[in-house]
């Protein structure tokens, strides 16, 4: 490895991504930096519209509620928000790691705000496309109070293959800060349901396709 300073909370998360193919962070960004996306997510919702999110991608998509029912806004990289840059300039500096540690090919990034008004939820799914590879690595990053409490729902929960044909399912918190990594084309995942409105930015890392879509 040449010429490239050693970031322990990359480093990490790349062993763990490496033994469990997915990652839980609580400092990948600083506590001033999550309080500055907290604060813009929330004027966003009221003052920009979410719109209800779909499922599939452009080719085929539709609107099904009871499958998820979160709102997003897709964030423009080529337009944002001062806040949206510190945002992107930690994602593409991670990116670059993952690159040149791990020679991981990822070309593009793609991320959305989500909240999940109270009483929605996502179902279990895959995130990456059956006509479209390219997803790689999934992100999301929680914005919600640090004291979210298991009464109020919402975990993420993984359902991660094991050896011996069975699942483990591991159930996350989205509390304030914390980041989950996990692999987009293996690790089928679920959003329970929220009693409180829970708000996060949830992305992709994408490789060119493989399978020459
Ligand atoms: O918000 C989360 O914890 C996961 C969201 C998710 O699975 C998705 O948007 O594909
Ligand atoms: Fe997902």
């Amino acid at each position: 490895m040449i010429d490239i300073n050693i970031n322990p909370i990359y480093e990490k998360i790349i062993d763990e991504l490496g033994n469990n193919k997915f990652s839980i962070s609580n400092h990948f960004f600083t506590s001033e930096e999550t309080a500055a996306f907290k604060t813009h997510v929330i004027n966003q919702d009221t003052s920009q519209d979410f719109h209800a999110a779909a499922i599939g991608n452009a080719h085929n998509e539709k609107i099904i509620q009871s499958i998820r029912g979160d709102k997003i806004r897709w964030i423009d990289e080529n337009n944002k928000y001062e806040v949206e840059e510190i945002f992107f300039q930690k994602v593409n500096d991670f990116i670059q790691y993952l690159n040149r540690t791990c020679y991981m090919g990822i070309e593009e990034s793609e991320f959305h705000y989500a909240l999940y008004p109270e009483g929605t939820f996502y179902q279990r799914h895959i995130d990456a496309f059956k006509n479209d590879d390219r997803r790689t690595l999934s992100m999301v990053f929680y914005l919600n109070d640090e004291d979210w409490k298991e009464e109020y729902g919402g975990q993420l929960s993984l359902y991660l293959p094991q050896a011996n044909g069975t699942e483990k399912e591991i159930n996350i918190l989205p509390v304030a800060g914390r980041l989950a990594i996990f692999d987009s084309k293996t690790i089928p995942h679920e959003v329970k349901p929220v009693q409180k409105p829970r708000y996060s930015i949830t992305g992709w890392l994408k490789t060119r396709s493989i399978s020459g879509f």
